[in-house]
């Protein structure tokens, strides 16, 4: 098992999630179970084993595992979100990645930080300083990281909710963004603008597969005729949340 996602079931709380950046627009639950199922599909076709932790239901958007955990190799960093009501999603999690193994960390009170806000490109962590995660989350992933190798590197994050909502890496490490959203594309080495909102996100599938957004189409056309094999899945009403392919699941990797 080297390839694992870890995922986390849609609960019938879910139209109440967050939303702080967009209009908020309601949220078709059975759309979303359905869309949902559909992403955690197409992980598995592209060799992902997926283990679901247990829901938390009272958390309208437990669905956005990745927030809840940063995974470095085989060590976890669970987190303390920076929205009161996603505070307790990172117990479940915690739970799964323990019982596969991973040495275990957390950041602590007063810290704060969410997933969305840690993007790693290589032995390089950038992380968001925005409205969710503050400086004390910054400096405690540093102290957790730092030893291990990785150059933890602290970006402005002013424009959207997470750095992730942002940027996010192609596998050559490129580093791909709406230009409204970034507040500066000069701090990443090699930055490739796209030009859709949700074209922002990508999940590396392994190999030269990415897995995207169907509503950025310019984007996955720009990404493909770049050499990737690009697969679109509707998240439309992850999106309405504020959500993106990489926010579904948390990728683990080197396990073995
Ligand atoms: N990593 C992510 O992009 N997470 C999306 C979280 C959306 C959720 N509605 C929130 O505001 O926390």
């Amino acid at each position: 098992m080297s390839s694992i996602a870890l995922v986390r079931r849609p609960g019938p709380r879910l139209p109440e999630g967050l939303v702080e950046h967009i209009e908020p627009v309601p949220v078709d639950l059975e759309r979303a179970i359905a869309q949902w199922e559909a992403y955690v599909g197409v992980l598995n076709d592209h060799g992902w084993t997926t283990i679901e932790v247990q829901p938390a239901d009272d958390c309208p958007d437990a669905v956005f595992i990745e927030d809840s955990v940063v995974m470095y190799a085989n060590v976890s960093v669970s987190s303390r979100p920076g929205a009161l009501s996603r505070r307790p999603e990172p117990a479940g999690t915690r739970s799964v990645v323990e019982d596969l193994g991973c040495s275990l960390n957390e950041i602590r009170e007063p810290g704060t930080l969410d997933g969305g806000d840690v993007l790693k490109v290589g032995s390089t962590v950038y992380v968001g300083r925005g409205g969710r995660t503050n400086a004390e989350g910054v400096r405690q992933l540093r102290a957790i990281l730092s030893p291990l190798g990785a150059q933890v590197v602290a970006v402005p994050v002013t424009k959207v909710l997470h750095l992730k909502t942002a940027v996010t890496a192609l596998p050559d490490g490129t580093v791909i963004g709406y230009p409204d959203f970034v507040d500066d594309p000069s701090i990443y080495p090699r930055f490739l603008p796209v030009p859709e909102p949700h074209g922002t996100a990508v999940v590396c599938l392994g190999g030269a597969s990415l897995l995207m957004s169907a509503s950025a189409p310019a984007t996955a056309a720009l990404l493909s005729d770049l050499g990737y094999d690009v697969i679109t899945v509707d998240i439309s009403e992850f999106e309405k949340l504020e959500g993106c392919v990489t926010c579904l699941s948390v990728r683990v990797r080197g396990l073995d």
